[in-house]
């Protein structure tokens, strides 16, 4: 059941905001859609965005100005929220990049957290909503995001390359098995046994992926972000995609930090790769 929270005229559109009561989690979730104003006569392409450390549902609507491009377009984006609420785990709001907000869209294995931070089946459950409850072309769905949600948006694509077709990122976090962010959340979410950490590390999966997306992979960097140097690692995933002979852009730019300047400076670059990515024939 799906409950609607507020929605608002964007575009010839409209923004939305939902909560809904989440199987995988067993908790309420919220997230957002905005739909344009093709979605109300036709089915059309839809682009997932993960979100990453700190944000919630709205932030990547208010913040990086994608609806003006996804109206032009065509297409529906989603915008879940960051991590379970109200999960009751003793300290999940202590730190930023832990628990509250940093659920590292896996499925925790580990006590306290793996009752209800299980984002990765979440996403799934969400796909299968969004698919059932909005006008969108199943076999024309996208994803990206940006940071811990870039991280996200490269794991939940390769994992899943029926599901979603075409994947980008900003400033990913490439390798979290290699950097202080991923280390103390996988720690924490899965456990000390580093083997299973592999499955939520997208340069770990690319090293193992035999069919590379068809359209490539976009990822932006800019190369004045405070993280670049020690949590994103985008050359770990630059030697796997080498390694994979999976086609890979990406971009660095000078003068750009970690923050939603620099996506609201490219995302019209990203929904314009997703468009042309989802329009190709696929079975
Ligand atoms: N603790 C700091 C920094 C938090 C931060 O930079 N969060 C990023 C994502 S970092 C990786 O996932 C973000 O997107 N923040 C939202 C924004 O509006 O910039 C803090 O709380 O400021």
């Amino acid at each position: 059941m799906l409950e609607l929270i507020s929605e608002h005229g964007c575009y010839g559109g409209v923004q939305r905001f939902y909560r809904h009561q989440s199987t995988a989690t067993g908790l309420p979730m919220r997230f957002s859609v905005f739909l344009p104003a093709q979605a109300s006569a036709a089915q059309v392409p839809a682009l997932f965005y993960l979100a990453g450390l700190t944000c919630t549902e709205e932030t990547f609507v208010i913040k990086a100005g994608a609806q003006r491009v996804a109206a032009e377009l065509g297409m529906i984006l989603i915008a879940p929220d960051t991590s379970p609420r109200g999960a009751g785990v003793p300290g999940e709001t202590d730190n930023w990049d832990l628990g509250v907000a940093a659920g590292f869209y896996l499925d925790a294995t580990a006590a306290p957290w793996n009752t209800h931070y299980r984002m990765y089946s979440y996403l799934l459950e969400l796909y299968e909503l969004v698919i059932r409850e909005f006008p969108v072309q199943a076999n024309r769905i996208g994803i990206t995001g940006h940071s811990m949600g870039g991280h996200g948006a490269l794991v939940m694509a390769l994992r899943n390359p029926d599901r979603f077709r075409s994947v980008s990122a900003f400033a990913p976090i490439c390798a979290p098995s290699q950097c202080p962010w991923g280390i103390k959340a996988f720690s924490a979410y899965l456990g000390s046994d580093q083997q299973s950490w592999r499955q939520y590390d997208a340069s770990a999966l690319m090293q193992q992926m035999k069919t590379p997306f068809p359209g490539g992979i976009l990822i932006d960097q800019g190369l004045s972000d405070q993280f670049f140097p020690d949590q994103l690692l985008p050359q770990a995933f630059k030697a796997s995609c080498l390694h994979a002979q999976q086609s890979l852009t990406l971009r660095r730019h000078a003068g750009y930090d970690h923050g939603y300047y620099f996506i609201s400076t490219f995302i019209e670059d990203h929904l314009r790769f997703h468009h042309k990515n989802l329009q190709a024939d696929r079975k």
